[in-house]
């Protein structure tokens, strides 16, 4: 049967034969789901699938790579986290796990995530779900704020618009949409017809930027 790049690796970093965990090939899952090679739904669902392994170490290692996305994958992962359904799975789970380890682990990534998104109404049923866990007698581990820091260093959600960010030409039959990966604006072919990576949002392969992204990216980062 055919997998994915992610799978295999999800399947590497998940194996309960590991004695710890596999931090550089949990990093490559998050860079897969940066440079959108795998949909964030759908590289969710298959740590969900883990994270109810019958296998206590299976179950253990799902949860890290779960924490680890939330962590560096920005808006593209908090999208579905942060939402009601997901919410849902993640309280069944704590109700229904048979490993200790993975419910507190759950109690403490879901307060940690409320502390995160407390500012972002959109993903209120985080916070949401606490406040009927602590309703229903769970009790939760003291937060650490500083787990709450996230690096939403993700390439930015695409514009649109009739015409050229750059020329203004109209866009039409002929006159094509391109993207600018760098700074999601719209751009005609000719004021898009660059490529490089962009390193910073973990895009490690050439994609479409813009003259302007195109020359800031030649520049010697200063930092
Ligand atoms: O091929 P089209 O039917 O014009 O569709 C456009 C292409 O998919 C562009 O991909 P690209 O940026 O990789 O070129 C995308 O940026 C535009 O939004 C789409 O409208």
């Amino acid at each position: 049967m055919f997998k994915s790049n992610f799978e295999k690796l999800l399947d590497k970093v998940t194996s309960n034969l590991l004695l710890e965990a596999d931090w550089p090939t949990t990093l490559e899952i998050c860079d897969t789901i940066r440079q959108k090679d795998v949909q964030p739904k759908f590289a969710l669902n298959a740590i969900k699938k883990k994270l109810i392994s019958p296998n206590p170490h299976t179950a253990m290692y799902s949860l890290l790579v779960l924490e680890c996305c939330v962590k560096n994958c920005g808006q593209l992962v908090h999208d579905e986290v942060g939402t009601k359904p997901f919410m849902e799975q993640i309280r069944e789970t704590i109700k229904t796990t048979p490993h200790e380890n993975v419910k507190n682990k759950l109690l403490e990534l879901l307060q940690t995530w409320a502390f995160a998104f407390r500012a972002i109404p959109k993903y209120c049923a985080v916070q949401d779900t606490v406040n009927i866990m602590k309703a229903e007698g769970y009790t939760f581990p003291a937060l650490k704020e500083s787990d709450a820091m996230f690096s939403s260093d993700v390439a930015p959600g695409w514009e649109d618009s009739d015409c050229c960010h750059r020329c203004r030409v109209k866009f039409g039959m002929v006159q094509r949409k391109h993207h600018c990966r760098a700074c999601g604006q719209v751009f005609c072919a000719q004021c898009s017809s660059r490529s490089c990576t962009l390193p910073k949002f973990g895009i490690e392969k050439p994609v479409r930027v813009c003259e302007a992204c195109f020359e800031k990216s030649q520049k010697p980062q200063v930092n």
